[in-house]
């Protein structure tokens, strides 16, 4: 049976440590049209926050992933259709691509492995929060991050690829080598996307779009500009 993730164009990423845009709430972002919900973020990020923002986003109809950044803000809510793991493949420190996972076995012994599978991230934006936090060497070609991608996919049997550019568009050659090295895999695209064009941009290379910022900087219009163009490409 072939994952959810097959079939999207489009996630929103809601970050439990942002706020929304005055007059927005969880529900309106749920019903932009995106394909799936994923709850996380770098920073900030708590059980207690992670769980209000599951529970404002659930009974919406939109399927609700959490993406924990540490083992310790993994929640067990049933509202979740599932968690995203990240690996980070250029991270700077082993922790950041098998240690935290391996604490994370080794503390809960109740993980629910059906729900669970991995995102391979491959962390490009150096001035990004996550970089900083899993010492990312960013200074990659367009022929490396293809390189990880296939490593990723073919030697790692990754289902996700993740070319995350968080808080900045990406470039079109680099996404285009990522794309062409992906077969088996489904590949994400993140980073800086604010309209329909640079939406579309990333869209035409990408497996699945995901918009971050945008969602809490300009609400529901905006994103619903970007669900358009993803199934659109
Ligand atoms: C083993 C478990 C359960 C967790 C470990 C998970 C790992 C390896 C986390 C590394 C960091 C990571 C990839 C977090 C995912 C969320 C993410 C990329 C958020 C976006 O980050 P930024 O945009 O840099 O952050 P802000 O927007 O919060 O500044
Ligand atoms: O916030 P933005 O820049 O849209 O990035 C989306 C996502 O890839 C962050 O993990
Ligand atoms: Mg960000």
């Amino acid at each position: 049976m072939s994952p959810p993730w097959d079939d999207w164009n489009h996630v929103l990423k809601i970050d439990p440590d942002k706020e929304l845009p005055p007059g927005t709430t969880y529900g309106d972002l749920c019903a932009t049209g995106t394909d799936a919900i994923e709850v996380g973020g770098t920073m900030g990020i708590t059980e207690a926050n992670m769980e209000a923002v599951v529970e404002a986003c659930s009974e919406h109809g939109v399927p609700l992933y959490q993406e924990p950044s540490s083992p310790d803000v993994v929640i067990d809510n049933e509202a979740l259709e599932g968690y995203l793991i990240p690996t980070v493949f250029n991270a700077g420190s082993p922790f950041w691509i098998t240690g935290a996972h391996k604490e994370w076995v080794r503390i809960d012994n109740g993980l629910d492995w059906e729900r669970t599978a991995t995102e391979a991230y491959i962390v490009m934006n150096p001035d990004a929060d996550v970089a900083t936090y899993t010492e990312a060497d960013c200074d990659l070609d367009a022929d490396e991050v293809a390189a990880y991608a296939t490593v990723a996919e073919r030697m790692f049997g990754q289902e996700i690829v993740y070319l995350e550019y968080s808080g900045t568009l990406g470039d079109e050659e680099i996404v285009a080598a990522a794309s062409d090295a992906t077969d088996e895999a489904t590949l994400f695209y993140g980073g800086g996307i604010h309209d329909y064009e640079s939406a579309y941009s990333m869209a035409r290379y990408a497996d699945v779009i995901v918009v971050g910022d945008l969602g809490h900087d300009e609400g529901v219009d905006a994103v619903r500009e970007t669900v358009e163009a993803a199934s659109d490409s």
